[in-house]
């Protein structure tokens, strides 16, 4: 296509969102118009999909849950009075326990108020709090948050090394279930923490979770500060607009209604029916060219700004649980799913960018370009050009390089990162993905994988019990082969040999003796 082809066909394809300011360009996307008439009748049913879900259908049958993130940013929609009201008095709890907190009404024992906040929680339940922290926090918050989000001891470690003063820093634990392990470990490993400085954790300590999981029952057994709810009909990977997203924002001094606006502004325009004029079906139309309905091309996303350097991982939640699914709604074996990586430009320019350029062409591009290069003026780094020229340079430079070589990419311009943008950018998406599920036929809101990789830990960890137990009754060494027969699990003896070798390095007490190199020759005893 030659250049004036080009201008003409990203004028046809261009996309305004005049409030909030935002640009999706899909025009250098190469599919024909002819492939888009091949999926008119799969847009109006994913339309029509849409339309239900908002009103409260069981969108997620295998779970047999309403899904409702889309009412958190526009109560009226929910499908109860009941449910409205519970949205409104949950955003009123956090905004006023916000501001307690930020006053000093809300303080810790012996202190006149908390500087710090420590956020536990993994998956849905960190991915936007880290995305909405990197890309909208104020540079001096009223409190400095800090993210436990795993349950590796030594990231555990160095989280609460770089926190000046426990007996100021508050705790949210946040976990919908509320009996995810990694959490649930953390949150004791702070407790710990917290004990050790004869801090009564309970006066420092913050739940949010569904009502009567495992964390709601600790959080009012142990009289902890307060409770706030997340709901069933909320997913994991889309709940930064609920509790679990707004409390830790607002702690920061986040502008949570701004970002809920932004939200519900792009709600609504995505909610339209026709695909040139709604942003989030114009991306499930790219994505389902780009990969032909498979996911045979990967999504990478490139923003163009470092604040938005998480924006990419937390896609890779949204999009991958949601879409990458082995089985359809009818039950077809399909192995859908899109991969996701991406950190940001023009960083990555000198790292991967390579590959996207001339290597394996398995992937489309999705650059983020923000217009404001900062709020003060520019200096000039040479004669009449500033570091946010180079910037923008480095973004279209790309694009056309991309494209030059049979490289498709999506831009999606934003005027500024701020509240309603984000809330807008994470809102587009939630759709987008919405709209792709339907495209091909998935249920985009269970995770059954999950739960199967939950349960095969849980597993190893109970043969880990028994295979210390058979140590302790044994008093003597033993082979791994006969270790394993006499905890009564033979076919596990490579997992009881990794369990014992991950014990001997701990010092757990467990002693090898023969050679390291060939674990059969080796015998295991307590030291
Ligand atoms: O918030 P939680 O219930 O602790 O869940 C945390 C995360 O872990 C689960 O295993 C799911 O795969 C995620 O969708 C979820 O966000």
């Amino acid at each position: 296509m030659d250049a004036k082809a080009l201008w003409q066909r990203y004028q046809d394809w261009l996309y305004f969102h005049e409030g909030l300011g935002l640009y999706l360009d899909i025009s250098r996307m190469r599919f024909d118009n002819a492939f888009v008439e091949s999926l008119q009748s799969k847009f109006e049913k994913a339309f029509a999909d849409m339309v239900a879900l908002e009103k409260g259908a069981i969108a997620n049958p295998d779970e047999n849950r309403m899904v409702g993130h889309y009412w958190l940013r526009n109560p009226d929609l929910a499908p109860t009075p009941e449910l409205t009201q519970e949205i409104v008095q949950t955003l009123e709890q956090i905004e006023t326990f916000a501001d307690q907190v930020h006053t000093g009404a809300i303080h810790p024992p012996k202190e006149s108020c908390f500087t710090d906040v420590i956020s536990i929680g993994i998956g849905g339940s960190a991915l936007g709090p880290q995305f909405v922290a990197e890309a909208l926090a104020p540079d001096s918050p009223p409190l400095n948050i800090h993210f436990i989000d795993n349950t590796d001891p030594a990231g555990i470690d160095r989280v609460l090394s770089h926190i000046n003063n426990l007996a100021t820093t508050l705790v949210l634990v946040i976990s919908k279930s509320g009996g995810t392990p990694e959490p649930r470990n953390g949150m004791i490993e702070v407790k710990k923490a917290y004990a050790a400085k004869n801090l009564d954790f309970a006066k420092y300590a913050v739940a949010i979770t569904s009502a009567d999981s495992n964390l709601d029952k600790v959080a009012q057994s142990e009289g902890w500060l307060t409770t706030v709810p997340m709901y069933d009909w909320v997913g994991g990977r889309t709940s930064e607009m609920s509790s679990v997203g707004l409390v830790p924002a607002a702690l920061q001094g986040i502008d949570i209604r701004a970002m809920l606006d932004g939200a519900k502004e792009m709600d609504d325009a995505t909610r339209i029916s026709n695909l040139k004029n709604n942003p989030a079906a114009l991306l499930a139309l790219a994505w389902y060219f780009s990969g032909n309905g498979k996911g045979e091309k990967d999504m990478v996303v490139l923003p163009y700004k470092d604040s938005l350097l998480l924006f990419s991982r937390y896609l890779q939640q949204l999009v991958m649980e949601s879409l990458g699914k082995e089985q359809d709604l009818d039950g077809k074996t399909v192995y859908q799913g899109i991969a996701v990586y991406g950190n940001k430009g023009s960083t990555d320019q000198h790292a991967y960018v390579q590959q996207l350029r001339e290597g394996v062409p398995n992937f489309f591009a999705t650059l983020i370009e923000v217009l404001e290069d900062r709020q003060t003026p520019s200096p000039e780094i040479d004669p009449g050009v500033t570091a946010g020229d180079y910037l923008s340079g480095f973004l279209l430079g790309t694009r056309q390089a991309l494209y030059e070589n049979n490289r498709d990419s999506i831009t999606v311009t934003i005027p500024q990162v701020n509240a309603r943008t984000v809330g807008a950018l994470i809102a587009l998406y939630e759709r987008a993905v919405g709209l792709y599920a339907s495209l091909v036929n998935i249920n985009a809101y269970h995770q059954p994988g999950v739960e199967a990789g939950k349960k095969a830990a849980a597993t190893i960890l109970d043969l880990q019990k028994r295979v210390v137990e058979v140590l302790q009754k044994e008093k003597k060494a033993l082979s791994i082969a006969e270790i394993a027969d006499k905890a009564g699990s033979p076919e596990q003896v490579e997992a009881i040999y990794k369990i014992l070798r991950h014990l001997h390095a701990n010092h757990r007490g467990v002693v090898f003796t023969g050679d390291l190199s060939k674990p059969a020759s080796l015998t295991v005893s307590l030291g």
